[in-house]
């Protein structure tokens, strides 16, 4: 059984799969307004960069579809969708294909603004981005399954699968392609507090494709890798600078720390459109997720009361730590900013 997708665009109307309560019910939400799917994207209904880019999308074409009359220019069309695209901006702060989403949607206005094609040539361009992400998604997992040795074990964290993308997935993309070349023995999923993308997620989409897969605690990771030594670690990421460090999910930094010491490998795949090459590791922007999701656990208080707490949902790895990053365009080896800019350059001269 496939992994149902997470995002549906149909009649016009957007569905989520509602994440928060999976894998325990299936259960799709209906969305025709901007400022609710902003809302779904900072509450985690949908989340994993490329599907969050997707859905940032199509909130602009519920924007359009909102206005009451058809704005004459490019730069009225601008004014009339600003604050839906500020409020899908706002949502989440990390994963940087948000605002590739939005960039694009911005340029789709700014060439169809003085003619009044704007609201189709949106919904084309949303349609458009979310299937190409299914094909990137299966050109990620060849290359990344190339560098997969035979009967390996391998590790990832968080869930960079199916419903984190528009399909296929990135890091669990590479699983499948490895999985389907009889490369697999076995893929342990780190649980991935707090809100155990792991547990909920990851283990729930391998399982559905009868992939063997162990859930573990995060704090089993040394553990586990000393006793079981995997081939590679798989990750996903939410935005990669030019020097090659990748930010994602908290705690993929301990693995690649705990992975170099263990000489087991470390796999970044990624689209393009999750790098951001004006900026370096450090500058990435880290969000801070509520209290609530450490001091509570399914709604019930495990913490003190008044707790000080730190919830960061990402972290950096350095790029010195990642063995290879894996993209639609191939695969980036011991990645630095010579390398990065060099593949994302390559890349954009073989789409033209
Ligand atoms: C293909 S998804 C890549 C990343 O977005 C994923 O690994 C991740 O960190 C998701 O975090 P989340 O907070 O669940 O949106």
């Amino acid at each position: 059984m496939a992994t149902p997708s997470a995002i549906i665009w149909s009649n016009n109307q957007l569905q989520l799969l509602d994440q928060r309560i999976l894998p325990v019910q299936c259960e799709y939400l209906h969305y025709d307004d901007p400022y609710i799917v902003a809302d779904a994207i900072r509450a985690m209904v949908v989340r994993g960069a490329p599907a969050i880019g997707i859905t940032a999308a199509y909130g602009m074409v519920l924007a359009a579809q909102q206005l009451k009359s058809s704005p004459a220019s490019a730069a009225a069309w601008h004014l009339a969708l600003g604050p839906a695209r500020e409020a899908l901006a706002n949502s989440r702060p990390t994963a940087v294909n948000l605002f590739w989403a939005l960039e694009r949607c911005d340029r789709v206005v700014e060439e169809q603004g003085n003619g009044g094609q704007v609201l189709q040539a949106l919904t084309d361009l949303a349609v458009h981005i979310h299937a190409e992400d299914i094909q990137i998604n299966q050109r990620i997992g060849d290359f990344g399954a190339s560098l997969i040795p035979p009967d390996s074990i391998v590790y990832t964290h968080c869930n960079a699968g199916a419903l984190a993308t528009g399909g296929y997935g990135t890091a669990l993309g590479v699983i499948r392609s490895a999985h389907r070349d009889g490369k697999i023995r076995g893929v342990f999923a780190g649980e991935t507090r707090p809100w155990l993308q792991g547990a909920r997620l990851t283990s729930w989409e391998l399982m559905q494709d009868g992939i063997p897969v162990t859930l573990a605690i995060e704090g089993a990771a040394a553990h586990l890798i000393r006793e079981h030594k995997p081939s590679w670690i798989i990750v996903g990421a939410d935005r990669i600078a030019a020097n090659g460090d990748a930010a994602n999910k908290i705690g993929t930094y301990n693995l690649a720390i705990i992975a170099k010491h263990h000489g087991a490998k470390v796999m970044v795949a990624a689209p393009t459109s999750t790098f951001d090459a004006l900026i370096d590791g450090p500058q990435i922007p880290i969000e801070q997720r509520p209290a609530e999701e450490i001091t509570h656990s399914f709604g019930k208080r495990v913490a003190p009361e008044n707790m000080v707490t730190s919830n960061p949902a990402f972290d950096v790895t350095p790029a010195q730590l990642i063995d290879a990053i894996v993209t639609e365009h191939g695969i980036i080896h011991q990645p630095d900013r010579i390398k990065v800019l060099a593949h994302l350059a390559e890349g954009k001269r073989n789409n033209r």
